[in-house]
């Protein structure tokens, strides 16, 4: 949860209770929002199965607890949203808005327009956020791109288009992706929106694929990957001086580190700011574990046992390589476990399908690279394996990874379990790192006493 005394003071060119003139404006575009018929929202009446009707009873509990990062004082009809926009919201099954949705939006939406630099813990409704922010911004009777969303990987951006879609279901926006192989040679985009990532967007514009004069709005989620240095970095700040005079920037992310934050003020200056306290950065329901393994070899073994031993929900397991991904696939493949691998090398359609069955629940459980550490909302994840510990482009220990993968569970309030595999000094010094940065419990699961791991784990992931 965000800490008010760390805002900067005098940033904020609105409080979140005189917001309502500046909200006005933004209506006012959004009326000419079209009006679908509601009665399709209204008619959906699935009945909920026992562990559904659960989940809603503990995140009602939690959205009540002013504690909690899911809580929240004031519901959707007051944060200044067009009603088609509420439909799409209701319609997700949001009844309350978690704290960064309560507090971003109406900074978001004030006029004139102000950047915003949003902090929140993993799981708790940033895209939301951002995408009810671009679907407020856009003037629907013009078709020209007007909000760029960047994601650092194709399997986000193609996550936050379906928030897009359904969100913005009663509007007439149209989304475009620019990822890789979404457009035709020659094409050009003609949307109101426009998600993608850096390497592609920049391919387009050079293309003169992808129009930039109407440009309202830049958002960059995962905001400290984005602008890292060693990665990413170079390519959206050339996207960010490319947008017209004017232009909004939102970053959003679960973490923004010390080393990236000068440089992000750069990026969005005089922006509102919803910082976390480092204490607050790891989520509640996500127990963390760790297993001592004797070698290499009895890393692999004691893997191949949970699988055997647990039935868990679904499961995503982090290895640093993607010839470990492969490989190790194969090899619980060959022991008799359903599983895939993922990684960057692969072809996009590759990607999409993998992606696209581990979503459906058609996969248990996949092996992968940092490249879906971020973002990825699949609620039904409750385990979260660190096959090897994080690390950063220096081979240091990278917390902020090792928070956006075991955050792949614990989604809005659910429960789900992480474990770390050490296997020899190196790996345990390196968890070591990590659980000091974050001050947080890393409890030992034994190898030597399956009942006793099945018990502690069974009863994490209740
Ligand atoms: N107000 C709400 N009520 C109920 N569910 C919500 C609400 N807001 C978001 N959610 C759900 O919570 C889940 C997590 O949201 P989201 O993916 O936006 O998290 P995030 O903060 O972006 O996390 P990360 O830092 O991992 O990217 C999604 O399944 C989303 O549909």
């Amino acid at each position: 949860m965000a800490d008010s005394s760390l805002l900067p003071r005098g940033k904020f060119s609105i409080s979140l209770d005189d917001s309502a003139d500046e909200i006005d404006a933004v209506t006012d575009n959004v009326n000419k929002l079209s009006t679908n018929d509601a009665a399709a929202a209204a008619a959906e009446g699935d009945m909920n199965s026992e562990a559904e009707q659960e989940v809603e009873v503990r995140l009602a509990d939690l959205q009540a607890d002013p504690n909690s990062p899911l809580y929240s004082a004031k519901s959707f009809d007051s944060l200044g949203l067009h009603e088609n926009l509420l439909k799409g919201v209701y319609e997700m099954k949001f009844t309350k808005p978690s704290k960064i949705q309560e507090r971003a939006l109406p900074l978001l939406l004030a006029n004139p327009p102000r950047n915003m630099i949003g902090q929140s813990q993993s799981g708790t409704g940033k895209t939301a956020a951002f995408v009810l922010t671009m679907l407020s911004r856009v003037d629907y009777d013009v078709m020209k791109p007007q909000a760029l969303c960047l994601a650092p990987s194709r399997e986000l951006a193609r996550q936050i288009m379906e928030v897009v879609q359904q969100m913005g279901k009663y509007t007439p926006v149209k989304a475009a992706y620019a990822i890789k192989d979404s457009l035709e040679k020659g094409g050009k985009i003609d949307a109101h929106i426009v998600i993608g990532t850096p390497g592609t967007v920049t391919d387009l514009i050079r293309k003169r694929a992808l129009p930039l004069s109407d440009m309202k709005l830049m958002v960059l989620d995962e905001a400290d990957n984005m602008l890292d240095q060693q990665g990413l970095g170079d390519q959206t700040v050339r996207l960010k001086n490319q947008m017209p005079k004017g232009c909004q920037f939102v970053l959003f992310s679960a973490t923004f580190p010390e080393n990236v934050q000068t440089f992000t003020k750069r990026f969005a200056p005089e922006a509102n700011e919803i910082r976390l306290k480092a204490t607050e950065l790891t989520v509640e329901g996500i127990k963390q574990f760790y297993m001592d393994c004797k070698n290499e070899e009895h890393r692999f073994e004691v893997l191949s046992e949970l699988y055997s031993l647990m039935t868990v929900g679904q499961s995503i397991i982090f290895v640093r390589r993607r010839d470990t991904a492969e490989k190790i696939a194969q090899r619980m493949t060959k022991d008799g476990h359903a599983i895939v691998f993922l990684h960057g090398q692969m072809d996009s359609a590759e990607r999409d399908r993998v992606m696209d069955d581990f979503r459906k629940g058609d996969i248990k459980v996949l092996i992968t690279t940092n490249v879906i550490a971020r973002g990825i909302d699949i609620q039904q994840v409750n385990l979260v394996i660190n096959y090897d510990i994080p690390l950063d482009g220096d081979g240091r220990p990278d917390p902020e990874t090792y928070l956006h993968r075991i955050g792949r569970t614990g989604r809005f309030g659910r429960t789900g379990a992480s474990v770390n595999f050490v296997h020899d000094r190196k790996s345990n010094e390196q968890m070591e790192a990590i659980q000091n940065a974050l001050g947080c419990d890393i409890i030992k699961v034994p190898t030597d006493d399956w009942e006793d791991a099945r018990k502690i784990l069974k009863k994490a992931l209740k």
